[in-house]
């Protein structure tokens, strides 16, 4: 195709444009060129023009008949969407079909809306794997776990599911209780010296990262290191694009992850290289990285036990990179949530009061969480109304037949969606609405369905830590409820969603905390 265009443009008619008559008009210098470099650049120009035909038909090759754009913008496609990704766009692209076709930089993209097709997707390790965002592997390093797939995969996990058993979780709360503390003293030192409303999305990350870092690192890393791995971890949140530039070079956001990466890392080995020597030296386990070395000596562990400094160091960061954004999306619409439902809240506020009996120093424990239904409930229904993730990114490793009448081709990322499963009106009646109670009911279609919340995905990479997180969230609540008395200062932007990553109020939920006034 390419030489039949050459041919033509060789022999292309340009006299009638070199006439008196055009004397005036600026001739472009190419076209003036000597005869030998018009040519060079004819041909040029046509293979471009080929070039740019094929993307078309392979596009269209591949999207057959799915909803989508007939045309792609070439080269770059959808790329500006993608840089400002809106829940309105998302939408659109979800209710176009259960399944639809975009294109991103050449990368070809099937987006699942359905139940059905995101399930599919999740469950099928061997036509599909996660390939998280573009930029994943560059920040992560391509030889973390995360990225392990078949069976290495399932028996790393199985090594890794160790550090969420209950013994662990026990461990854990005393630790997120102490540091939800320490940030509601300060949240209400703050709010006497200056009452006036503050976004609380910072705040809530800062709480996160700190939880995060104590949790799995204990005081194996000092406070320097935990205040410089928190202040450079939003060079990697902002690179959590879907697609991002491709090369990570200096000055993109990638590049800048990585440089973050690099720093935590070195922290983060450090602490695992501590925590080695402490549980050597036969101190008490204070946190997951002690957990982790101590259980490896348990009669009852089978696996490897060569974990070198590096490698927990990196099993560390991905979970700290899988948690970070999710935790404080989830915490934030917690927040914001119960604040905007005062019914809601005086529920979670009389099963506190119920709970503790009047001791609101005692710190929170397993069992007591326990006793909390109605919160756990509403922490459940919160994270469905809005899903912190709302799709993780796959890749096809084979052409993958997903229904009777379509195949993804090899290569191409699909992308199951969870917003249409977590609000769909036959298993969630009201679906827009928070209703703690549909999950108090065993026999409730909320129950009966649990194949449609898919808050933590599906399959071999579900969420590993879930259970962590439920617990944390609702611990943060719990602790609010019980000592805080809250008053959500609501805008225009309230309702609407921004995007970093995972989802939060465009307005960063502004708050006002004062100290809980409690009956004399
Ligand atoms: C509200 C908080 C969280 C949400 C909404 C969330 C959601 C998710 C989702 C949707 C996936 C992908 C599942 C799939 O592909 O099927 C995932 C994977 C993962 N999550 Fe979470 N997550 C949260 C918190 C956490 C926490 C606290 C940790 C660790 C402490 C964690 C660690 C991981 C890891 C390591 C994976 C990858 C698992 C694998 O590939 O085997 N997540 N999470």
């Amino acid at each position: 195709m390419a030489s039949a265009l050459r041919e033509r443009s060789s022999s292309a008619v340009l006299p009638s444009f070199t006439g008196d008559a055009f004397d005036h008009i600026p001739v472009p210098s190419f076209l003036t060129a000597p005869a030998g470099t018009a040519q060079w650049l004819y041909t040029t120009i046509a293979i471009v023009l080929a070039l740019l035909a094929l993307e078309q038909s392979v596009y269209r090759y591949k999207k057959r008949h799915l909803p989508g754009d007939n045309w792609t913008i070439p080269l770059i496609g959808k790329f500006a969407d993608s840089m400002k990704p809106t829940m309105e766009g998302y939408m659109k692209q979800w209710n176009s079909g259960a399944l639809s076709a975009l294109s991103v930089f050449n990368i070809f993209i099937v987006m699942a809306s359905s139940n059905e097709f995101s399930r599919k997707i999740l469950n099928s390790p061997n036509h599909a794997e996660p390939c998280l965002v573009h930029s994943a592997k560059q920040i992560l390093r391509p030889d973390n776990w995360v990225f392990l797939t078949g069976k290495v995969h399932v028996e790393y996990r199985r090594v890794l599911n160790s550090l969420f058993t209950r013994k662990a979780l026990g461990i854990y709360v005393a630790v997120q209780d102490q540091i939800t503390r320490k940030y509601i003293k300060q949240w209400l030192a703050e709010a006497e010296k200056d009452p006036s409303p503050k976004p609380i999305m910072m705040t809530c990350r800062d709480l996160n990262m700190e939880t995060s870092l104590r949790v799995f690192c204990g005081s194996h890393i000092d406070d320097e290191a935990a205040r410089e791995i928190g202040e450079k971890y939003w060079a990697i949140t902002v690179a959590l694009e879907l697609v991002n530039f491709p090369l990570p070079l200096p000055g993109t956001k990638v590049y800048k992850a990585i440089q973050c990466r690099k720093v935590a890392l070195k922290h983060l080995e450090n602490a695992a290289a501590k925590s080695k020597q402490a549980m050597a030296a036969g101190k008490e386990p204070e946190c997951m990285l002690d957990h982790w070395i101590r259980s490896m000596d348990e009669p009852t562990y089978k696996g490897r036990k060569d974990f070198s400094d590096l490698e927990m160091a990196m099993v560390v960061f991905s979970f700290l990179f899988a948690s970070q954004d999710a935790m404080s999306s989830g915490l934030i619409y917690g927040i914001q949530h119960l604040a905007d439902h005062p019914d809601i809240f005086a529920k979670v506020r009389e099963e506190q009061d119920r709970v503790r009996a009047g001791d609101y120093e005692r710190p929170i424990t397993l069992d007591m969480l326990d006793e909390m239904p109605y919160l756990r409930a509403f922490v459940r229904e919160s994270l469905r109304v809005k899903p912190p993730v709302t799709m993780v990114p796959y890749k096809t490793t084979k052409a993958f037949p997903i229904s009777e009448d379509y195949t993804v081709p090899a290569g191409s990322m699909v992308i199951p969606s969870f917003y249409n499963s977590l609000h769909d009106p036959e298993v969630y009646p009201n679906a827009e609405e928070l209703i703690p109670e549909r999950w108090l009911d065993p026999n409730g279609s909320a129950n009966q369905n649990p194949k449609n919340y898919l808050v933590f995905g599906s399959g071999p990479h579900k969420c590993i830590g879930l259970e962590y997180a439920m617990m944390n969230i609702a611990l943060v609540l719990a602790d609010a409820v019980a000592l805080m008395d809250w008053e959500h200062i609501r805008t225009e932007k309230s309702d609407k969603v921004q995007i970093i990553a995972t989802l939060f109020p465009q307005d960063g939920c502004l708050m006002k905390f004062r100290p809980r006034a409690l009956a004399a």
